[in-house]
This record gives structure tokens, C-alpha cells and sequence, in this order.
């Protein structure tokens, strides 16, 4: 047994852990970094990057057969299934290096591929090692959370684990949970020519904006998506090479295939939390508003930490957790300026409040401005015109946006810089965009904020008309 004394011990090597790892590294701090999987963790192997590969390997299939709008002929792409697995593989293998053992070795780290346990309120053991540390940071992110639906457990499923290293294209998936993760597979699958099903429990993309939820919607069903909602699942079984998925109101699903994409669950079972005082909640472990948990040593962030469960929020909690370990300085995480994307065709993009959650904060103080991607010209000459940007503004700030159309994820990094930065809508429609690009909606969006102030406004109208009269 090697017993080992070090500043930081950081369990988890996913987006969280690695980047705590790195930071805090580079700093001079003796880094101990466990990791019991996979280096680079969900993300990198079995979430966003595949997800994103896989996505992008079904638009170019899906742009072979949408070409004649630009006079060039429909082709039925022809998709070989297995070499896309091999595509995302590859984007895989191409970013693995940022994320690998030899890298962090390289900065100082020592790294320890075994899964950590607490034996007390300050030690872990991870194989043969038994790690003391000052400060402990639990990055051990999520799992897929797989409900007891009668059956389940009897037939063959995929989850967001297994279903990216499938090399047979499904002919019929059936996609439990019309959530992100369902919502994105649904829409890769059928473009790469399977059919596809998603059966939902309450509505799809139901944690965003209705009005936007339901352009995406529109779009899968137009690709041939099948969708069902209100269908919370009650059953689960398979004959003769078909799964069968049943709902509570006696609808039946037929499929060959079935992913399961009903949320997450923290990895917190091998950590033995409670012989270090490190209490949990139904989402997670708790914590306070610096990240702390109920063991003031010890903190936890990115999904496990049970709140946003994204790579970008597990990053920025590092950030926050850096702050407090090394500099002792008061460090908060917040959430309003956090962005989520749905990365959908068109994609889905929120920071800040909703409408709905601005008019229950605000009431009537609350403004909202809808400008149409129909009036960006970049995005007529694309053809991508549908979507939408409403922004959400108090007392002349924006509180929220809400995006659905081409480019909504890139569209929101500048709202996500607004409310970081508590910017005015005057600052946004102050800036100068350059035309045409889809960006520039964000500048006309701002502009239609002010633009009934300007040409309604008879007040303004006796100015002008004034100054005319004087102006030689
Ligand atoms: C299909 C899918 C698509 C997604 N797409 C996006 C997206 O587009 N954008 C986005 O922002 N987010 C996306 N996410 C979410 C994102 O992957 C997670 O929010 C992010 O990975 C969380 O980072 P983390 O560091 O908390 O955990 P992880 O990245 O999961 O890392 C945790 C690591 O800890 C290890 N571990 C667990 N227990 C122990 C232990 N006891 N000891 C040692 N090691 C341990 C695990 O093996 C794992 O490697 C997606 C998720 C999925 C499933
Ligand atoms: N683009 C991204 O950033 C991205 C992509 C994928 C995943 N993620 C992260 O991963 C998380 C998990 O994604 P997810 O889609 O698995 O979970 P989710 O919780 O967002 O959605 C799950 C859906 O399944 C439904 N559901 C639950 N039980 C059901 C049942 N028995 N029958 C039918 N429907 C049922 C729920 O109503 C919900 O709509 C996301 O919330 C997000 O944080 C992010």
C-alpha cells in the first residue's frame, strides 16, 4: 500500500476534474488526479463529442437529399454506418490527446487510473494507494439513469454508453425520453436512414421555452420523426427480434432497437460518502453555494454536484473551486449567465430566465422582443430561415434569450456575455455587425428593443420635426 500526502486530490478525469487538474497544476499545487474509467469522461467518449460527430456526419447526409433548393440534384445519400462510427472515432481519437494520462503526467499531475473511496473524513483509497490531501474536489460526473419500467431489464437497450460504438444501423430506433439527449439521436438516426420513434412522457424539450421546443419539433416530425408525447412509458418487452414499448394509455411502439435517454444519475455509489460527513441529495451531493460540501475539505462540482449538467458548467465550476482552493478567495457559482444548447437542426439555444420564468420574476416590468430569422438576410440566402430570438429585457437589461434557428448555439455566446457582464440593450445595439452574417440578428434583435421607443414615440417626432425646422 503506497500512502501518499498531497495538496489536491481531484477524483473524477472528465471535464470537471481535468480542468481543476490542469489549473491547479500549473499553479504549482501537488495535483493527485484519480480516475477509475475512461480519461476525458462522458463527455469525451460517450456524450458531447460523439454526439456532436454524429451529428455532423448525419447533416452532410441530410443536405445530399435537400439539395435542389440550391439547383443541384436530391441524391438518396448513401450511408455506410459502420464508416460513420468510424468518423466519430476518429474526432474522438483527434481530441483524446487534450484529455490523456501522458498529458496531465506532462504538467505535474500524478495520476491514478483506479476508482476512489473514502476510508475517512480526509483519506482515500484508490487500488494500492491510500491519498491524504488538504483539499479534495469529487468530479465524478453522471451516469444514464435507467428507470425500473417493467421489462426493461429483460430486453437488449442502449444507452448514451453503448449506442455510439453500434456499427449496425437500427432499422426502427425507439428512444425512450424526449429530452436533449433523445431529441439530438432521434434526429442523427433518421437522417443516417433508420426510422425512428421517441416516446415521451410529458413534451419534448420540456425544461425550455414551449414556443421554441416546438420549431424543433416540427423539424424532426418534417424528417420523418415519429414523436410522441404524454406517453410516459409503462412497459417494455420483445418478440421475435421486436422491442415493444408500451404507455400508460394502452399505446403500443414497435421497434427494432431501443435507446434509453431518461435523464442521469450522479456517480456517487463508490465514493462511500458517509464516512467522510458528505451528505447527498436526490440529485446529487450537496452543496452549498461555493461548491462545499458537508465536508468543508471537500467539494464537488460538474454533474455530481446534482444542479446544470453540462461540460461548459463543469468548467466553469472548476474555475469557481480554483478560486477558493488556491487563492482563498469567496467564490460563488452562479446560473444566470449559463448557457444550454440543443444541438438540433435548427438548434436550440437558452441563457438566463425564459419568458415564462421572467414573467413570474418581473411581471410587468418585463419586456420581450421577438425578431424572426426571416429577416436576416444571411439566413434567406442559406435557406435557413426558420427560428426565431426573443429576448427577455428588464429596465433596459436582457434577463433571458431564447434562440431557435440555424446557429442558435453560436448566436447565444453573445447574450451569454450580456448577462455575464450585466450589459445594457444599448451596449448590444451599439455594436456594428457585419453583413450579411446570421449574427447579425442579434444587433437587429437588440434594434427591435429600441425601435417602437424611436418611431412610436411621438415625443421623439416633435424633437426631430423641431430640429429640422432649426437645422439650416
Ligand atoms: C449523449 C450526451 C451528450 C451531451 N452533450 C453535451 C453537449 O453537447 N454540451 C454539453 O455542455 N454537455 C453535454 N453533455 C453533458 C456532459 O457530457 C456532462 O455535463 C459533462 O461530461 C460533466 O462533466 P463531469 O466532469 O461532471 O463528469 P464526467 O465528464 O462524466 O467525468 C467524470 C469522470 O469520473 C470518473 N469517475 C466516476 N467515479 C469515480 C471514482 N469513484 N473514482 C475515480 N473516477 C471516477 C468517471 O469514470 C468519469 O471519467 C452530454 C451528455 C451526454 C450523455
Ligand atoms: N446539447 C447538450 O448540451 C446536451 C445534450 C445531451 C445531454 N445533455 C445533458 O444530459 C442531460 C440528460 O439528458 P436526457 O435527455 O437524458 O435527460 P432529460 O432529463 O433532459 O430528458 C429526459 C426526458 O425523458 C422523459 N422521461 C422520463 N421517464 C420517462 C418514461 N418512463 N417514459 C417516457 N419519457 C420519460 C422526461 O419527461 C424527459 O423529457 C441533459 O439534461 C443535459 O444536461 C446536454
Amino acid at each position: 500500500m503506497e500512502r501518499i500526502r498531497t495538496d489536491l486530490l481531484v477524483i473524477g478525469a472528465g471535464s470537471g476534474g481535468l480542468s481543476v487538474a490542469a489549473g491547479a497544476a500549473q499553479m504549482g499545487v501537488r495535483v493527485v488526479l484519480l480516475e477509475g474509467g475512461e480519461m476525458g469522461g462522458d463527455c469525451l467518449n460517450w456524450g458531447c463529442v460523439p454526439s456532436k460527430a454524429l451529428l455532423a456526419a448525419a447533416r452532410v447526409a441530410h443536405a445530399q437529399a435537400h439539395a435542389s433548393a440550391f439547383g443541384i440534384a436530391d441524391m438518396v445519400p448513401q450511408v455506410d454506418f459502420a464508416a460513420v462510427k468510424d468518423h466519430v472515432a476518429q474526432v474522438i481519437a483527434e481530441i483524446a490527446p487534450n484529455d490523456s494520462q501522458e498529458r496531465f503526467e506532462a504538467l505535474g499531475v500524478r495520476v491514478i487510473r483506479d476508482y476512489g473511496r473514502f476510508i475517512s473524513s480526509t483519506e482515500v483509497r484508490a487500488g494500492n494507494h491510500v491519498i491524504r490531501a488538504r483539499r479534495v474536489v469529487i468530479a465524478t460526473g453522471s451516469s444514464p439513469l435507467v428507470p425500473p419500467i417493467p421489462g426493461l431489464a429483460d430486453v437488449p437497450f442502449d444507452t448514451n454508453e453503448t449506442i455510439f460504438a453500434r456499427r449496425a444501423r437500427p432499422e426502427h430506433l425507439l428512444v425512450i425520453g424526449g429530452g436533449p439527449i433523445g431529441m439530438e439521436m432521434a434526429q442523427a438516426h433518421v437522417r443516417l436512414g433508420s426510422k425512428v420513434t421517441v416516446i415521451e412522457g410529458d413534451r419534448v424539450l420540456n425544461r425550455d421555452d414551449p414556443d421554441l421546443a416546438a420549431v424543433v419539433r416540427a423539424a424532426l416530425e418534417r424528417e420523418g420523426v415519429e414523436i410522441a408525447e404524454d406517453a410516459m412509458v409503462s412497459g417494455v418487452r420483445r418478440d421475435g427480434g421486436v422491442t415493444e414499448v408500451s404507455v400508460a394509455d394502452g399505446r403500443v411502439f414497435r421497434g427494432s432497437d431501443l435507446l434509453v435517454a431518461v435523464g442521469r444519475r450522479a456517480n456517487t455509489d463508490r465514493l462511500n460518502l458517509q464516512v467522510a460527513g458528505i451528505e447527498t441529495t436526490r440529485t446529487g451531493i450537496r452543496v452549498d453555494a461555493g461548491l462545499r460540501t458537508t465536508n468543508r475539505r471537500v467539494y464537488a462540482i460538474g454533474d455530481v454536484a446534482g444542479g446544470l449538467q453540462f461540460t461548459h458548467v463543469a468548467g466553469y465550476h472548476a474555475g469557481v473551486v480554483i478560486r477558493s482552493i488556491l487563492f482563498g478567495l469567496p467564490a460563488r457559482a452562479a446560473t444566470h449567465h449559463i448557457p444550454r444548447v440543443t444541438y438540433t437542426d435548427p438548434e436550440l439555444a437558452q441563457v438566463g430566465l425564459a419568458e415564462a420564468e421572467a414573467r413570474e420574476k418581473f411581471g410587468t416590468r418585463l419586456e420581450v422582443v421577438r425578431f424572426d430569422m426571416a429577416h436576416n438576410d444571411r439566413a434567406v440566402a442559406e435557406r435557413r430561415t426558420e427560428g426565431f430570438i426573443k429576448l427577455m429585457v428588464v429596465r433596459g437589461r436582457p434577463v433571458g434569450a431564447s434562440i431557435v434557428g440555424h446557429q442558435a448555439g453560436e448566436l447565444v455566446n453573445l447574450w451569454s456575455l450580456a448577462l455575464a457582464n450585466r450589459l445594457k440593450m444599448g451596449q448590444i445595439a451599439a455594436m456594428v455587425s457585419p453583413f450579411p452574417t446570421i449574427g447579425e440578428v442579434n444587433k437587429r434583435a437588440a434594434g427591435a428593443y429600441f425601435s417602437p421607443r424611436l418611431f412610436d414615440s411621438p415625443m421623439v417626432k416633435r424633437v426631430v420635426g423641431a430640429v429640422q425646422r432649426w437645422i439650416p
